[in-house]
């Protein structure tokens, strides 16, 4: 489904992304694990088209969209829940939803199946975004990704600073997305526990490259905790 080969990305002449490739299958959870500033939250963008790549290829169902503008990428169908979740703190619940639509037709609904997923999202519908709490505001920015039915979803350490109780909802989401076999999930996460139970498949970078990689069933004895913990 998501297929990158090779790719490399720079920022001024600091070699960031080195020569990675990976697939991230549908009805996967692939989670990428790695301490801070090794890189994962530049390779999320470079899915996005936030920041440009160098060399390689980012293919989504075979095709080619390593060179496109974000708007089109999301056009193809990625969601993108970023780092620090970025929602609108000034726009209401039900704006920042919208901005999730952006691109379809104005009278395109925001899917109920937001407010199921999510039953704040209803109750805060028309507060202010930024009257949220950060896990409320995390649930937002997913439903957000959600809103125009990504066939790859892209989330960057969700759990950031998210009370355990949230953190769980989130999890039962994700998981549930997963198996419904309709989209593919890549998952930056630093908080090991919640990794190890959502990943099907596990990235470990490091300065750049991936330097372990496995089923998400045999990261304990990998090891894979200790790694980061090194
Ligand atoms: N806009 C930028 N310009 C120059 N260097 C950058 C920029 N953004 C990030 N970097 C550098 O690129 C490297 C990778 O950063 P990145 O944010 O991708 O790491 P990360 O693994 O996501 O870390 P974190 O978990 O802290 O978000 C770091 O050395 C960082 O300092």
């Amino acid at each position: 489904m998501l297929n990158v080969e090779g790719l490399n990305q720079y920022y001024g002449g600091s070699h960031i992304l080195r020569n990675l490739s990976f697939e991230a299958k549908i009805g996967e959870v692939t989670v990428i694990l790695g301490r801070n500033g090794v890189g994962k939250t530049t390779l999320l963008k470079s899915l996005m088209g936030v920041v440009p790549i160098k060399t390689g290829s980012i293919k989504l169902d075979g095709q080619e969209m390593g060179k496109e503008r974000p708007y089109e990428r999301v056009k193809r169908g990625v969601g993108y829940v970023p780092q620090g979740r970025e929602i609108f703190g000034r726009l209401t619940v039900e704006d920042n939803l919208r901005m999730g639509l952006a691109y379809k037709s104005g009278s395109t609904p925001i899917p109920p199946e937001t407010f199921e997923l999510f039953p704040v999202l209803k109750q805060m519908i028309n507060r202010r975004g930024g009257d949220l709490s950060g896990g409320q505001q995390q649930q937002l920015a997913i439903g957000r990704a959600l809103a125009a039915g990504p066939k790859l979803l892209i989330l960057d350490e969700p759990t950031e600073g998210i009370q355990p109780s949230i953190i769980k909802d989130i999890g039962r989401v994700i998981r549930m997305l997963a198996d419904r076999k309709t989209m593919a999930i890549v998952l930056v996460e630093q908080y090991y526990d919640f990794a190890e139970e959502l990943a099907d498949q596990y990235l470990v970078m490091e300065r750049g490259e991936i330097i372990a990689r496995g089923r998400g069933s045999e990261m304990q004895a990998n090891g894979v905790r200790e790694l980061m913990s090194i």
